[in-house]
């Protein structure tokens, strides 16, 4: 069942009947997979609301119109039902794992309603092996032999693991109790994520405290680590009782060394200082000025009797300034030593496998869908409709190779997915996954409809 290879390959799974389907007999949808496993027909089965009505209008006795019982589905890479986990690993993700180990960027997303299946599919169940854990077994297994010609401590490559939740527009640290997180742009344009401002004690220096990056060296240990992710999302933390079908888990998993995390700290270092020397010229700068001027009616007026800056001051601000040009250099040739650390490094360094287990889809509606919601669950389904969108729109942006990075900035997921997509030759797939039984019925059409949007780019 498998369609041609697309930069955003979309799966649909489904799943067998399962728990209260098979005790309630629940009906099946019927599934039927024509043009070579592209497209998806799904017919639900007929029911006594199917039987014609006849409605007046206009003094005329006409059929009432019905939804379609039959709709179909098309643009994905493959149609997959009642398969292993191990099955749709090797077609699905296997290919993804092969693409990070090449230092390009990954991305898994899963799209779903609750309990369609994506547990099942991105972690699984006893005996069946997950996604997180078939892929960690690949990546290790490949790791393992590279650095067995390896003899240097500081090149052996590990896994360095990011887990955060977005929840209703924020962002939370998996990996450090939940805590919230704040998205920014660096002075290179990447996308950063922080934490609280901290002062280092040794250096007086203060700066955002960066979003925890644990470090595995086995599958085991990083397994332990998203364990502790996952055990945190659904605890959440005091201050936020969020639901996590309601929220978007993004577990970031880049192959780094000693090395490249060394030299990544060295760069923090000497940025911390180049902002802090660059506070002290601006205070300095500004309380020149607000001495030489005076505001009248909203605009600054020079004083006639204004005089410029001591000598003192001008010895400081020449220093300031001198320093910033040489913190500058540090930082430019900072940045130079990670990028040939890099290039001197074997071809997988850097490489990137990111999973995206996105809010379940029946919060996807509508706000105000008929369904009775109180307050914090329609601004709950608002910003999950805004982030899906977003994500759609930059679907299409990275299936077309546009270098506009302005549909990143629609939501936060997007914006944290933004350097990922935009990596060269990064490649992304989604998995939809789906329930047969007909009481579903309207929430697989709302995931089948979204994942044909983005199969379609
Ligand atoms: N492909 C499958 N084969 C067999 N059983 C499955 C499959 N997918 C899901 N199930 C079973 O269906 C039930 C619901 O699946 P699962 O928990 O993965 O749903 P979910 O989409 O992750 O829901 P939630 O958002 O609540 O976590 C589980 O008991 C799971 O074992």
């Amino acid at each position: 069942m498998k369609g041609k290879v697309k930069r955003v390959d979309v799966h649909v799974r489904i799943r067998p009947r399962v728990g209260d389907e098979i005790e309630r007999n629940d009906e099946e949808l019927v599934f039927e997979t024509p043009m070579n496993g592209n497209t998806l027909v799904v017919t639900a089965p007929k029911s006594e609301v199917d039987e014609i009505e006849y409605v007046e209008v206009l003094g005329f006795t006409v059929p009432k119109s019905k939804p379609k019982r039959r709709k179909t589905y098309r643009h994905f890479a493959s149609i997959q039902k009642d398969i292993s986990n191990a099955t749709f690993y090797a077609s699905a993700v296997e290919p993804l794992v092969k693409k990070t180990l090449t230092g390009t960027t990954a991305c898994c997303f899963a799209y779903g309603h609750t309990g369609s299946g994506k547990t099942h599919t991105i972690l699984g169940y006893g005996e069946e092996r997950g996604m997180y854990d078939l892929a960690t077994a690949q990546l290790f297994s490949a790791l393992n032999e590279l650095n067995e010609q390896k003899s240097i401590q500081d090149d052996q490559l590990k896994v360095q693991v990011r887990f955060n939740e977005i929840y209703n527009g924020e962002v939370y640290d998996l990996l450090n109790d939940s805590a919230k997180c704040f998205v920014r742009e660096d002075a290179h344009g990447k996308i950063q994520i922080r934490g609280e401002l901290v002062t280092d004690e040794e250096t007086g220096l203060t700066k955002p405290s960066s979003s925890t990056a644990c470090v595995a060296t086995s599958a085991g240990e990083l397994w332990d680590i998203v364990h502790r992710g996952m055990s945190a999302r659904s605890t959440g933390n005091s201050n936020v009782h969020r639901n996590s079908s309601r929220s978007h888990a993004l577990l970031e998993l880049e192959i780094v060394t000693d090395r490249i995390l060394r030299l990544r700290e060295s760069v923090t270092q000497v940025e911390a200082a180049l902002t802090q020397v660059g506070h002290e010229r601006d205070t300095l700068e500004m309380d020149i000025f607000v001495r030489q001027h005076d505001k009248v009616e909203g605009k600054w007026v020079k004083k006639p009797d204004a005089r410029g800056a001591t000598q003192e001051e001008c010895n400081l601000l020449l220093d300031l300034r001198r320093e910033l040009v040489r913190l500058d250099d540090s930082v430019q040739s900072a940045h130079g030593a990670v990028a040939q650390a890099k290039i001197d490094g074997v071809e997988c360094l850097g490489g990137t496998l990111v999973f995206v287990d996105l809010a379940g889809s029946e919060h996807a509606g509508s706000a105000n869908d008929g369904i009775v919601k109180t307050e914090v669950e329609q601004q709950e389904c608002r910003e999950i409709n805004k982030s899906l969108s977003a994500l759609k729109a930059c679907f299409r942006a990275h299936a077309k190779n546009l270098s506009s990075t302005s549909c990143y900035r629609g939501s936060k997921l997007t914006l944290l997915l933004r350097d990922h997509f935009r990596t060269p030759q990064a490649t992304t797939m989604m998995v939809a996954t789906i329930s047969p039984s007909n009481v579903h019925g309207v929430q697989t059409t709302h995931t089948l409809q979204y994942a044909q949007l983005v199969g379609e780019t």
